[in-house]
């Protein structure tokens, strides 16, 4: 049985609020038609985070500006679905989509200036993001932006609405940013590394603000990111993608205490831990792959220490171990071979 018809076999589940169904995208460039997403799926529900994991390139920004509509003139989505709260995102046009963002969904960039006008004070683009999709005046709308500011941990908020943004140090932009994400209640964010150029102190407490956000509002929400420590601290359920697959799908504690993709054992033992000392960092072995000469089989086949002839064909994301009657996300693997790596689960680390 595939995951897919068990996950909709699940009893009782309640509609997700993102539904992705095999999505594929592709850009064309000089050198050819590059398969980004290469057939990626998972559910997302109210008040839950996925964090959608993989190396550098393996495509997780492109899922996310797929789900959002934000392509750039040479990427498509050339097949899937993208059902959010039921409605096919990839069948929208611009415009559509468009309103949706900054409204019911918005994303959140790794570079806070790509949110941000820097000719602007902060208060009249916040007041513009509210004005573009609800009612409110104005002083009722500067009132929301002083909340939405302080909730994000924003000391003086009536002072920073103020501001310009290069007035403000980077961890108070992407604050900004964030809250400016947060000003119209979206139903799903998805933020794209927006921590990962900040340092670990500021990052741990925007990290906080974000879990805190998400258990008070109930919004759905995709944090990507190459690091697999900073998703297992707010996530639920992690993604982890190779090539533009997603090679192995589970809740924090599945993935994380009983990884079964030998990719996932290799990100896991890349981490720093507490204990480095008593252990040596590894590492994954050769290179991400070229996109435009993927290998039939399994992507990751060519780095793969167990590596074996059935690998020449693709294999299927299947579960690890029957499904219970339970709704958590089933775990799942993309591996003819997949198995434990004890040593390398976060308990251990
Ligand atoms: N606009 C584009 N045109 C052509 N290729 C693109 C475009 N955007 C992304 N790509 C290619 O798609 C692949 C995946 O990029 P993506 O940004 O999704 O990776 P990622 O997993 O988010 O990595 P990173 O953490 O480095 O951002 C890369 O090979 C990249 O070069």
């Amino acid at each position: 049985m595939s995951h897919d018809s068990i996950a909709s076999a699940l009893p009782h589940e309640a509609a997700p609020v993102l539904e992705v169904k095999d999505l594929h995208t592709q850009f064309d460039t000089r050198a050819g038609v590059l398969p980004v997403v290469n057939g990626v799926g998972f559910r997302l529900h109210k008040g839950k985070v996925l964090g959608l994991v993989g190396e550098s390139g393996s495509g997780k920004s492109v899922t996310g500006f797929s789900i959002m509509g934000l392509l750039d003139a040479a990427g498509r989505i050339s097949a899937g679905e993208v059902l959010f709260q039921g409605q096919d995102l990839a069948k929208l046009d611009a415009r559509a989509l468009r309103s949706l963002r900054g409204n019911r969904m918005a994303m959140i960039f790794q570079d806070p200036m790509a949110t941000l006008n820097p000719v602007l004070r902060i208060d009249v683009q916040m007041l513009e993001t509210i004005r573009a999709h609800r009612r409110m005046g104005k002083l009722e709308a500067l009132e929301h932006c002083r909340k939405t500011l302080a909730r994000m941990g924003i000391p003086s908020p009536a002072e920073r609405l103020k501001a310009y943004p290069h007035q403000l140090s980077g961890g108070m932009r992407q604050r900004v940013a964030i809250a400016i994400a947060l000003l119209n209640d979206p139903e799903l964010i998805i933020a794209d590394e927006p921590t990962t150029a900040l340092d670990v102190t500021i990052q741990a407490q925007i990290l906080s603000e974000m879990q805190q956000l998400v258990r008070e509002t109930g919004t759905a929400m995709i944090w990507i990111s190459h690091d697999l420590s900073v998703v297992a601290g707010l996530a639920d359920d992690i993604a982890v993608m190779y090539a533009g697959r997603i090679v192995e799908h589970g809740s924090v504690d599945d993935v994380l205490d009983n990884p079964q993709h030998p990719y996932t054992q290799g990100l896991i033992g890349s981490l720093p831990s507490a204990n480095q000392r008593q252990r040596r960092l590894q590492q994954i072995s050769g290179m991400a792959p070229n996109l435009l000469d993927l290998p039939p089989g399994c992507a990751f086949a060519p780095r793969c220490p167990r590596a074996q002839p059935r690998c020449q064909e693709p294999p299927a994301l299947e579960p690890v171990a029957a499904a219970g009657d339970t709704t958590a996300t089933v775990h799942t693997v993309r591996c003819f071979f997949p198995g434990a790596a004890p040593e390398l689960s976060r308990s251990a680390a």
